[in-house]
């Protein structure tokens, strides 16, 4: 008997939560030789630089450069693939870029400003939001082209008003993609480089004499590039952990409503499965008999898949169809796997809802295809994995500003401010504290 092309599981197991865990648990187990040569190459790069990156470009991309300006694209490069892709691409772009500033300027508007207010004895308080200087963009480009992530990564930054935005992306074998290129032009990148993994990231983090040094690196990437961003937090920000795509679709299985409700969700799994092997899909469905006409779907259509090499490598490793209960228990097994991606497909979306808390984005409703998040809906598609959607979130203007609190004490607010202070420094044993506070009350100085 061969190999089952995705495992099936049922809450009703007795060791469920073992086997799911198990399976959520996969990329962590090929963590360790990623851990370890992502170590020794951001090491490389930060004492070797420029000389580092070239090699490993070869290594990996067998790209030939002989120096690293050879790597950078330039403006009049990125404009004439504008002018050279399809016009109906170049459209879809424009189109896409627009819905995501619209988006990213309506958040800005609703979680990223400055205010300031004035308390009872004159004292102003208030925060003030600075953009970034200078952010790196990371955009994968290793088992396919990505336009859509530049323009995830750089939209919103320049809608945060972000000084300079510096691109990295891996071009293997040297092939440069003008969708990508003309994306970068769309998007108004400032420079890029076509370089790509942990060395890129390392050139971001560290800077070479080629690369400037960057104080954020942000975009979604292979796990090689999550492991890179992990390790280099602390010389410079990260936006998240976005590392291998994955989707969990709840669906009812009402083909009464949607004949062809199993084939939409088989194709629905694949989306997310086609970008990695390592990617994750999982349908959680309350019917048996809907499960079975998904993995027979998932059978037919595979072969009709242009990269059903790596969907069926994906499925195999991290792919499932879980038989659960009902729809209350499939949103509790989402939350425990809490994906990047979430799709609900049951008839009342919104009534489940409020049930569901961990998720990267949640896409509600049998229309809402996750792909159309991925492109165009206006969200940003740069999205936390691996569970990290319980304490992260999608990538936003947030990301590309920074906060400084203000305080502005008036005479007032110094007299009653600094006896409080006084009294707390004095308990903390910290004098120069308590006398800084002290000098400014009006019968003491
Ligand atoms: N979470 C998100 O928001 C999101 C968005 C888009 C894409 N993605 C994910 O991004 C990833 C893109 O992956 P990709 O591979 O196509 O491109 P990538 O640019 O992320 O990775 C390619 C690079 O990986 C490095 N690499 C590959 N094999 C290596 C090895 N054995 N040792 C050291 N380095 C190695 C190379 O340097 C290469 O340049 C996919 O996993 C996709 O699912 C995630
Ligand atoms: N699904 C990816 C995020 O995990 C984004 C993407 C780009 N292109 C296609 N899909
Ligand atoms: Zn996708």
């Amino acid at each position: 008997m061969s190999a089952p092309l995705i495992h099936r599981l049922a809450t009703s197991d007795a060791d469920f939560t073992a086997k799911l865990d198990h399976l959520l648990a996969f990329e962590a187990e090929t963590d360790a030789a990623i851990e370890s040569a992502v170590a020794s190459i951001l090491a490389d790069v930060r004492k070797r630089g420029d000389e580092a990156v070239l090699d490993y470009t070869r290594k990996f991309d067998r790209v030939e450069a002989g120096s690293m300006a050879a790597l950078e694209i330039g403006r009049a490069e990125l404009d004439a693939a504008l002018a050279a892709i399809p016009a109906e691409v170049r459209a879809a772009l424009e189109a896409a870029a627009e819905r995501v500033r619209e988006y990213h300027a309506i958040q800005l508007d609703k979680t990223a400003g400055s205010f300031q207010y004035h308390d009872a004895d004159g004292t102003l308080l208030g925060q003030k939001v600075t953009p970034l200087d200078r952010v790196g963009l990371y955009v994968p480009g290793g088992k396919a082209a990505y336009p859509s992530s530049i323009l995830m990564d750089a939209v919103p930054a320049r809608v945060a008003g972000v000084g300079e935005l510096i691109m990295v992306t891996p071009t293997p074998g040297g092939v440069r993609n003008d969708t990508v290129l003309a994306a970068a032009a769309i998007a108004g990148v400032d420079r890029v480089f076509a370089i790509g993994g942990a060395q890129a990231v390392g050139a971001l983090a560290y800077g070479t004499a080629t690369v400037p040094k960057v104080d954020k690196i942000v975009g979604p990437g292979n796990a090689y590039v999550a492991e890179a961003k992990r390790r280099v937090f602390g010389v410079c920000g990260i936006d998240m952990i976005a590392g291998p795509s994955e989707i969990l679709v709840i669906c009812d299985g009402d083909t009464a409503a949607i004949p062809q409700l199993a084939d939409w969700v088989a194709i629905d799994l694949f989306s997310q499965a086609e970008h990695d092997e390592l990617a994750q899909a999982i349908l959680l469905t309350p019917s048996a008999a809907f499960a079975d006409e998904v993995e027979a779907a998932i059978a037919r259509l595979l072969p009709t898949m242009p990269r059903r090499e790596i969907i069926a490598t994906s499925l195999r490793n991290r792919g499932a169809i879980v038989v659960v209960r009902d729809l209350e228990e499939a949103a509790a097994v989402a939350n425990r796997v809490a994906p990047e991606h979430m799709e609900v497909s049951v008839a009342d979306p919104h009534a489940l809802l409020p049930l569901l808390k961990h998720a990267g984005a949640i896409f509600l409703g049998r229309y809402t295809s996750e792909s159309l998040g991925d492109y165009c809906a206006g969200p940003n598609h740069v999205l936390p994995t691996s569970g990290t959607a319980r304490f992260s979130s999608p990538l936003g203007v947030y990301d590309f500003i920074k906060r400084s609190s203000l305080i502005d004490v008036s005479a007032a607010g110094a007299q009653k401010l600094g006896r409080i202070a006084s009294t707390l420094a004095h308990s903390e044993g910290l004098t120069a504290h308590a006398r800084a506070a002290e000098l400014r009350l009006k019968d003491e100085g």
